[in-house]
């Protein structure tokens, strides 16, 4: 019996190719494993066909849009994950749940090897091989863009040779990734970093610079997941596409910025995550209400770092595993509801309320009702600032 590679089929050029190539190079059967997150586009079945088109001897497609929305969004959500604090992880969440799909598949198909289509610059290289390493790592990994130096020039002649059904006409002028948490955007006149991007780019958002009205909207979480828009129960992916809709029809979750990639390029990428945005908002201020101020705080440095092992391909790893558990321990009390104002490109939290919150209205007024002893304050403050305050004149006294 031939070997057999699992690749994971986008359906671009690149990944078609690869099926031929992979097959003529190894004499290897290649199984095409895609994977619906969600990105809308093109029919998985259009994408199915084409990989058997193509010389696959098996085409799988996968619907993991609520797998990828409840275990890979939500904790990204529960851990309010921005990397370099803007960017919510649209790519580098979806490269496990591919990465997880590839190895049940190399398993079921008896494959020895998986191979992607991504090049030797990008994140994506890192975490497509890190996560296969960590869950199948007696699998090989073949990355024929990369470790053969494909152009879209010899791709594309390779493709007329043998006749592939790939439409080498349709061509964009970026490189993008979208699934349901977002889109990214990069490559083309971005690459220049002093170009603004044009209209053009955005497919998630309305131009949010277009005068419309605004939205109002509640969302109501329990144990940190959205379960209810405006009183409708959703699941989290209903939840997630309700809010790409409303938010993005009121341009919010657009994002341009340079940023840091492992392999150490700056890279300029042009985001849209509207519902991304909208629920991070939400639910960072469902926690302003109900968690203690220590595990708030702390909290914060833990999403940082979850947010930099998930860029940089760590979702299978101990530390990343370890921090779930905290993250997951701080949701317990994150149940309420939070009302945002979506306009103009905005998502603005104007109220909150919640069966769990830490708020004491006594505490806090300034008005009839206060229970809050100023007495204590004054020595409180004495010795809150004592060690300053002996440092000083130690120092002064010099
Ligand atoms: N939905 C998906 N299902 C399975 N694999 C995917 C999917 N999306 C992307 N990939 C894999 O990730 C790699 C990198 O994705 P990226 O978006 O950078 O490339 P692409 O331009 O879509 O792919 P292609 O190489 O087919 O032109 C792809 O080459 C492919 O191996
Ligand atoms: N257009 C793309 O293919 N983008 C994939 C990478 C997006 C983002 N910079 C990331 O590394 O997650
Ligand atoms: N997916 C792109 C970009 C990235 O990984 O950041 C690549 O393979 O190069």
């Amino acid at each position: 019996m031939s070997e057999r590679v699992v690749l994971a089929y986008s359906g671009g050029l690149d990944t078609s190719v690869a099926i031929g190539w992979i097959a003529e190079e190894t004499g290897a059967e290649v199984v095409a494993v895609a994977v619906d997150l969600g990105q809308g586009g093109e029919d998985l079945d259009t994408i199915r066909k084409r990989a058997l088109d193509c010389g696959a001897v098996e085409a799988v497609v996968a619907d993991a849009r609520d797998e990828f929305a409840e275990q890979y969004c939500l904790p990204a959500l529960q851990a309010n994950a921005l990397y370099m604090d803007r960017y919510p992880l649209v790519s580098a969440l979806s490269r496990p749940v591919i990465v997880k799909h590839l190895a049940e598949a190399a398993k079921y198909h008896g494959a020895t090897t998986v191979a992607h289509g991504c090049t030797g610059k990008g994140n994506d290289q890192v975490r497509f091989e890190v996560g296969i390493g960590a869950l199948a790592p007696d699998l090989k990994v073949i990355a024929p863009v990369r470790d053969y130096a494909w152009t879209r020039e010899k791709a594309i002649a390779w493709a007329d040779d043998r006749h592939l059904p790939i439409d080498v006409t349709k061509k964009s002028p970026y490189s993008v990734d979208q699934n349901v948490w977002g889109r990214a955007v990069e490559t083309g006149f971005l690459e220049d970093i002093w170009n603004a991007p044009i209209e053009d780019v955005y497919s998630y958002t309305q131009n949010p610079a277009e005068p419309r009205d605004a939205d109002e909207l509640v969302i109501t979480f329990d144990k940190g997941v959205p379960v209810a828009i405006d009183g409708e129960t959703v699941t989290v992916l209903q939840a997630i596409q309700e809010l790409n809709r409303r938010a993005g029809a009121q341009g919010v979750g657009r994002l341009d910025m340079v940023e840091d990639r492992l392999v150490g390029i700056k890279s300029r990428e042009v985001y849209e995550a509207p519902g991304a945005i909208a629920l991070i908002t939400a639910h960072q201020e469902l926690e302003n209400v109900t968690l203690e101020r220590d595990l708030a705080r702390f909290k914060r440095q833990v999403e940082q770092r979850w947010g930099e092992l998930v860029y940089d391909g760590l979702w299978f790893s101990p530390l990343k595993y370890a921090l779930d558990s905290f993250i997951e321990n701080t949701q317990q009390h994150v149940t309420g509801e939070v009302r945002l104002v979506l306009h103009g490109g905005r998502a603005v939290v104007t109220g909150r309320r919640s069966e769990e919150s830490l708020y004491d209205f006594n505490l806090a007024t300034y008005d009839e009702g206060d229970t809050f002893d100023q007495s204590l304050a004054k020595g409180f403050v004495q010795l809150w600032g004592l060690p300053s305050k002996i440092a000083a004149k130690r120092d002064l006294g010099r």
